[in-house]
């Protein structure tokens, strides 16, 4: 086993999620007064794979891209994870994403591990058949390591319930029969589960209402801020407006947009969901990506790419409540200021749970052939979700620490216990947990 080098492993990380995600492993680990063992088992993913998908342009031509799928652990069950479709997907980005998918279900008590696939495209340079081509080539090539039983792939950046479906209709003509259980997010008509589209942004406003609670703070009274109005972005700011928050600012890839008095979020839903983007919509002033997170909001709900979070922007951060919709959108250095100045950070691991959460019901009832109402879905999600952000908040308290390390302890803790359960570690190992 290798001793002794996690300093080495990740002195600078130049904003590498896999450098920043080894380095809060290593100080979790530590601070669980755990072996540095640990650390070493839990920072590599165990199996990865990397494939090409060349794919036949409309013009004649061929685009060769590359695509990844990482398996971090399954320790507890099956690895589970999303696939993204994005130009700036890596390989260490993948892994990251893998070791924070083990995480996540750790924190939640899912029975499943981490993994999650990419491939470095653009889906705006493809056209619909060129698009579909590409997610049926890259599930027929990572086919070998998936399966219902192995590893179940899910959306991400720019994956949809469409793309999921053309990827499991891929693989059950590969394997001759139906299998519903091997990709969640699928649409409902062919084994998706009522409730998963909403799932993550669901997920993210129970922690923020719980955070709210903690703090004493009405969030009838409170103001919001998002980056990004996708799938995540999209239902958080819905399940925001519901619940009182004024939304006050959005933005994506088009710009962004503010209103003092808050964002009409019922009439920009149903304006995006026409195909307009948010730099379009009326009877608001715009704004940068800079400027919305210097506002003065009670909450900023970061709900798209890593990194935003960082030494240049967190100084201007005025929100009392981050919560971290988008995986890894805080940098180490973004996070040192925030927590300087007192914000309270939902971290990623247990703000986006939601999604894998449902998720896992999914796979639950493709597995029991028997499919829940939504009530019953969003009923177990907030179950689950409050009894996580408990898990955190506890852990939080009792070591003094901040939700970020207090999520990784809770995560590392269960697999943990899962690894010295299967005889990988010793007794020891456990004494101060
Ligand atoms: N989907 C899920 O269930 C889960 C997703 N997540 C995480 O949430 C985040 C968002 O995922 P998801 O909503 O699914 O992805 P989508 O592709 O549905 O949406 C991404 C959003 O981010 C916007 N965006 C991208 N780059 C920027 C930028 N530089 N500035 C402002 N906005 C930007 C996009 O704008 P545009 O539309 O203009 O391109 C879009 O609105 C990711 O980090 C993902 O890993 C976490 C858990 C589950
Ligand atoms: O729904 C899933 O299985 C995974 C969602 C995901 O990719 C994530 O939580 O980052």
């Amino acid at each position: 086993m290798e001793k002794h080098k996690a300093e080495a492993d990740i002195a600078t990380h130049d904003q590498n999620p896999y450098k920043i995600v080894k380095q809060l492993l290593s100080e979790s680990v530590k601070q669980l007064g755990l072996d540095e063992s640990i650390y070493h088992i839990l920072k590599k993913p165990m199996r990865v794979m990397e494939v090409s998908i060349p794919i036949r342009k409309e013009d004649g031509s061929v685009e060769n891209y590359t695509g990844y799928r990482s398996q971090h652990l399954d320790v507890l069950g099956p690895c589970k994870g999303g696939i993204r479709f994005h130009p700036s997907v890596t390989l260490d980005e993948v892994k990251a994403l893998s070791i924070w998918m083990s995480l996540k279900s750790a924190i939640i008590e899912l029975p499943l591990g981490g993994g999650k696939g990419g491939v470095i495209v653009n889906p705006e340079d493809l056209n619909q058949r060129e698009l579909e081509e590409l997610s049926r080539s890259y599930i027929r090539k990572i086919t070998p390591v998936i399966g219902p039983e192995k590893d179940i792939p899910a959306p991400d950046m720019n994956t949809t319930p469409e793309i999921m479906a053309w990827m499991i209709d891929e693989y059950d003509k590969l394997r001759g029969y139906n299998i519903p259980g091997l990709i969640t997010g699928k649409p409902i008509i062919i084994g998706g589960s009522e409730g998963r589209l909403d799932a993550t942004g669901r997920g993210v406003v129970i922690h923020i209402r719980e955070a709210a609670n903690a703090l004493n703070i009405d969030l009838s009274r409170a103001t919001a801020a998002l980056q990004g109005f996708g799938n995540v972005g999209s239902a958080t700011a819905k399940f925001l407006h519901e619940s009182g928050v004024k939304v006050v600012a959005v933005t994506d890839v088009s710009g962004g947009i503010y209103k003092e008095d808050g964002l009409n979020i019922p009439a920009l839903l149903e304006f995006i969901g026409e195909g307009n983007v948010i730099a379009d919509f009326k009877e608001c002033e715009s704004i940068s990506n800079e400027e919305m997170f210097a506002l003065p909001v009670d909450i900023l709900i970061p709900a798209a790419l890593e990194n935003q979070i960082t030494s240049e922007t967190a100084p201007s951060i005025k929100a009392k409540i981050v919560a971290e919709a988008a995986n890894g959108p805080t940098t180490p250095e973004g996070n040192k200021i925030l927590e300087e100045k007192g914000t309270f950070i939902i971290p990623d691991i247990l703000c986006n749970a939601g999604g894998v959460t449902v998720s896992y019901f999914e796979w639950v009832q493709n597995t029991m052939n028997y499919y829940w109402k939504e009530d019953r879905v969003n009923k177990e999600l907030e179950e689950k979700m409050i009894a996580a952000f408990k898990r955190v908040y506890e852990m939080k308290e009792n070591k003094g620490c901040e939700m970020r390390q207090a999520a990784y302890m809770v995560g590392i803790r269960h697999l943990v216990l899962a690894l010295q359960a299967r005889g990988w570690i010793q007794n020891g190992d456990l004494s101060k947990l």
